[in-house]
């Protein structure tokens, strides 16, 4: 049995991966800081899955940590979750971004290095190509300027990653881009858990409709779309984790390989609502509201490669990414705090 080490495997794309993993077989060593998540995902995932991740209570950018983790456990391969994701928040605390995002992945490199591991599959991010890039997005393109510390952190741990293939032919590094996850495990046991008020949509309409929050803020409706909301490409959680078991599976291959995961479909801010609202039968209250500040148009991606390579697609629609959102929330209103 294969085991693959998680880094932020706590966390709302993490656990789902766990979840895949641990179903196909691989042995599984969480380490995560639990910076942005709760340790209460852990009976969760058992309970799915029937067995239990080890989970290491641990920061990426300990090295003596992250030594103890490789000598204690055969690690085969790792899938490197383990970073700070706020947009905005990035743009306030850029040091706290970088040092997180790119000293943390700069720690696990050499860990790995260390101990013998050069299989990694990276958590990369379509704001990597910049907000000049025409869509769909495809892999050839040159990585653009991302507008945020955020975005610029994903483009710099890329850029690394890629010289580390160039200075030992042992590296095999998967960059997986994804698009807009969203969604929840179908049991309705995890799903996202924003801490605070949420900076994204899907999880914003999620509480507007539970009665947590009042009404959703749509930021903007003058863009050059079809109906002046911008739109993205939403994917469902479940299928982006499945993506990354695929990609394990591609890290025969040395080198650096960037896959795009996404569906290749945008749909807009309104579309989303409207989904929502069919879908679950609940009202989601909206105002029109100012663009916010760094937001693209629109952009989605062209995902043949993930195809082609992985032998991967974004199968569930987005009846489903809603109905297994609303499972989660309605039955969670409190998200992981109720244990
Ligand atoms: N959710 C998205 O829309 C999206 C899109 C593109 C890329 N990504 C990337 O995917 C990854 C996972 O995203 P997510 O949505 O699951 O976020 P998340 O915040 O739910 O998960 C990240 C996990 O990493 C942990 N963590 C953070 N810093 C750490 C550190 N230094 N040491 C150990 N653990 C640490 C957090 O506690 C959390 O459990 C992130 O790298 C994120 O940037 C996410
Ligand atoms: O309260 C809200 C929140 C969002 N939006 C709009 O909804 C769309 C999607 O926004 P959001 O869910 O915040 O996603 P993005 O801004 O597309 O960014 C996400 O997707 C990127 C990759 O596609 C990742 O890099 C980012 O980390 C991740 O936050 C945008 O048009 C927003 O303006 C609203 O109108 N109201």
């Amino acid at each position: 049995m294969e085991t693959i080490l998680v880094t932020g495997g706590a966390g709302y794309i993490g656990s789902h991966t766990v979840v895949e993993l641990l179903n196909a077989g691989y042995g599984v060593v969480i380490v995560d800081n639990l910076v942005n998540s709760n340790i209460a995902v852990l009976p969760r995932i058992e309970t799915i899955c029937g067995k239990s991740p080890v989970f290491v209570n641990a920061d990426v950018r300990d090295p003596l940590a992250m030594a103890a983790v490789f000598s204690d456990h055969a690690i085969d391969a790792v899938i490197h979750f383990a970073g700070l994701k706020a947009v905005g928040e990035s743009v306030e605390q850029p040091i706290r971004y970088y040092e997180n995002n790119v000293h943390g992945t700069m720690v696990l490199c050499q860990a790995m290095a260390d101990a013998g591991v050069f299989k990694l599959v990276f958590s990369s991010s379509a704001t990597v190509y910049g907000p000049d890039a025409p869509v769909p997005y495809v892999e050839t393109m040159a990585l653009g300027q991302p507008s945020s510390p955020y975005g610029a952190s994903k483009a710099v741990v890329e850029r690394i990653l890629a010289d580390l293939c160039v200075s030992d032919s042992r590296w095999a590094i998967a960059a997986l881009r994804y698009f807009n996850p969203i969604g929840a495990h179908e049991s309705g046991l995890i799903g996202e858990d924003p801490k605070g008020i949420p900076n994204n949509l899907m999880p914003f309409i999620a509480r507007v409709a539970v009665g947590k929050l009042a009404e959703l803020a749509i930021f903007g409706d003058d863009y050059e779309t079809p109906d002046g909301t911008c739109q993205r490409d939403y994917l469902h959680v479940v299928d982006l984790a499945e993506g990354h078991c695929q990609s394990l599976l591609a890290l025969e291959k040395p080198g650096l390989h960037a896959f795009n995961l996404g569906t290749g479909q945008g749909v807009s801010v309104l579309d989303m609502v409207k989904a929502f609202e069919t879908v679950t039968g609940q009202a989601v209250p909206y105002k029109i509201a100012p663009r916010r500040s760094g937001d693209l148009p629109a952009f989605w991606a062209n995902a043949d490669k993930a195809k082609r390579e992985l032998n991967w697609v974004a199968g569930r629609t987005l009846e489903q990414m809603m109905a297994d959102t609303w499972r989660w929330q309605s039955g969670n209103p409190d998200g992981f705090a109720e244990g």
